[in-house]
C-alpha cells in the first residue's frame, strides 16, 4: 500500500536532472485525483472504484455524472464509470449469483487504493515526452460485508487500473480466482459518456453485430443494419462478430468524439434511459440529462466466464477523445 497524502502532491522527478513537469495527485481517503502537467485530469471514488470525472486539457468533462448522484457510499453512482461484477443485471436462473443485487457488488464496495505510477511516451509529432498516470485499486472478500459474502461466498481478488493519458483513458479489470473451487462471473465497464446532443449522435462500429433488445423484452437476436442513432429508450446488448479490437465510435454532428477499443471484452451494451425511465430514477438529474449522456458499456455479459482455481480474467477498454 502506497503512503497516503491529504494534500495534492507531485510525483518526484529524477534527482540531478532539471525539474520535469509532474503529475499532481491527491488522495483524501475517499477519492483519488490525478492531473497531468498538460491539464488532463481524472477523479476516482474509492466507493466502487468509480471514475467520476475525466477532463481534457481544457477542463471539458468527458463523462456524464448525474447532479443527483450519491457520492457518499449509500448507493451506486449514477454516472461516471461504475463497475459491474459478478453479474450484469440480475440472474434469478443462475444459482451462483441469483441472490445478488442488480449489477453485483463491485460498484457498491469500498476498494483499496493500491498505488500510482507514471510513464512517458514521445509522440511522433513532438520531441517533448507526454506523461501518463496509472492508478491501481484492489478488491477482495476482506472488504465485503457479511451479507454480500454470504450471497457470493468465493475467494477472489480484483485489480482495477485506471490510466490517464493526454487523449485517452484506459480502464482495465483483472479478476483472479483465489478459491479452491471454480466460479462463474460477468463483468462490464458501465461507462456514461457525455454528449452535447443525443439527437445528433451516431454510434458506428456495430453494423452487422447481433444484439438482444432489452427494451422490447424479446430474447431473440436481431442484427444491426447500419449506424445506430438514439431516438427513444435504448437498452441493447451487442455481441459484435468482429474482433473486439475493432472500435466502436461515437460521432456527433458528423465529427468523431469518442473511440472505444475493447480488449478481451466481447460485448457492448448501449443504454440511454430517455424520458420515462430517467423520470423514474430518483438519482437521475436533471431529468433532461438523458440528452447529454450515452452509455457505451464494454463487457463480458452474454454467458459466463468460468474461472477455475488460480485462473484470472482480464478485460479492458481504451476510450480516445478527438479534439
Ligand atoms: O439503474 P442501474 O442499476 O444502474 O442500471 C442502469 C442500466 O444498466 C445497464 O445499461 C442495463 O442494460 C440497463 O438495463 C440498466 O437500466
Amino acid at each position: 500500500m502506497v503512503g497516503r497524502a491529504n494534500k495534492p502532491t507531485a510525483l518526484a522527478s529524477t534527482p540531478g536532472l532539471a525539474p520535469q513537469p509532474q503529475v499532481s495527485f491527491s488522495d483524501d481517503n475517499s477519492r483519488v485525483t490525478a492531473v497531468l502537467p498538460t491539464g488532463e485530469s481524472i477523479e476516482v471514488l474509492l466507493y466502487g472504484a468509480t471514475v467520476i470525472s475525466w477532463k481534457d486539457k481544457d477542463g471539458t468533462e468527458k463523462l456524464w455524472l448525474s447532479e443527483a448522484a450519491k457520492l457518499d457510499g449509500t448507493k451506486a453512482v449514477r454516472g461516471g464509470i461504475p463497475l459491474v461484477f459478478p453479474v450484469f443485471g440480475t440472474a434469478s436462473d443462475h444459482a451462483q449469483t441469483s441472490k445478488l443485487p442488480q449489477h453485483g457488488f463491485a460498484r457498491t464496495s469500498r476498494w483499496e487504493f493500491l498505488g500510482k505510477s507514471t510513464s512517458e511516451s514521445t509522440p511522433a509529432s513532438s520531441t517533448a515526452a507526454d506523461l501518463s498516470v496509472k492508478l491501481d485499486f484492489g478488491l477482495s472478500p476482506a472488504a465485503l460485508d457479511s451479507d454480500t459474502k454470504s450471497k457470493w461466498p468465493y475467494v477472489f481478488n480484483m485489480i482495477y487500473s485506471v490510466t490517464l493519458s493526454r487523449d485517452s483513458l484506459t480502464t482495465s479489470l483483472v479478476v483472479n480466482n483465489d478459491d479452491d473451487k471454480p466460479f462463474e462471473c460477468q463483468l462490464l465497464l458501465h461507462t456514461y459518456l457525455r454528449v452535447q446532443d443525443i439527437s445528433k449522435v451516431e454510434i458506428k462500429g456495430l453494423s452487422s453485430a447481433t444484439y438482444i433488445d432489452k427494451v422490447n423484452g424479446s430474447s431473440s437476436q436481431q442484427t444491426q443494419s447500419s449506424a445506430l442513432t438514439i431516438s427513444g429508450e435504448t437498452d441493447r446488448v451487442y455481441t459484435p462478430a468482429t474482433p473486439p479490437t475493432d472500435p466502436v465510435s461515437v460521432v456527433e454532428g458528423g465529427k468523431t468524439t469518442f473511440t472505444v477499443v475493447r480488449d478481451n471484452l466481447s460485448d457492448v451494451v448501449v443504454w440511454n434511459p430517455w424520458t420515462e425511465k430517467a423520470n423514474g430514477l430518483a438519482d437521475f438529474a436533471p431529468k433532461e440529462g438523458y440528452k447529454n449522456m450515452l452509455c457505451i458499456e464494454p463487457g463480458s455479459v452474454v454467458g459466463w466466464q468460468t474461472l477455475e482455481p488460480g485462473e484470472a480474467f482480464e478485460g479492458a477498454q481504451t476510450i480516445t477523445i478527438s479534439n
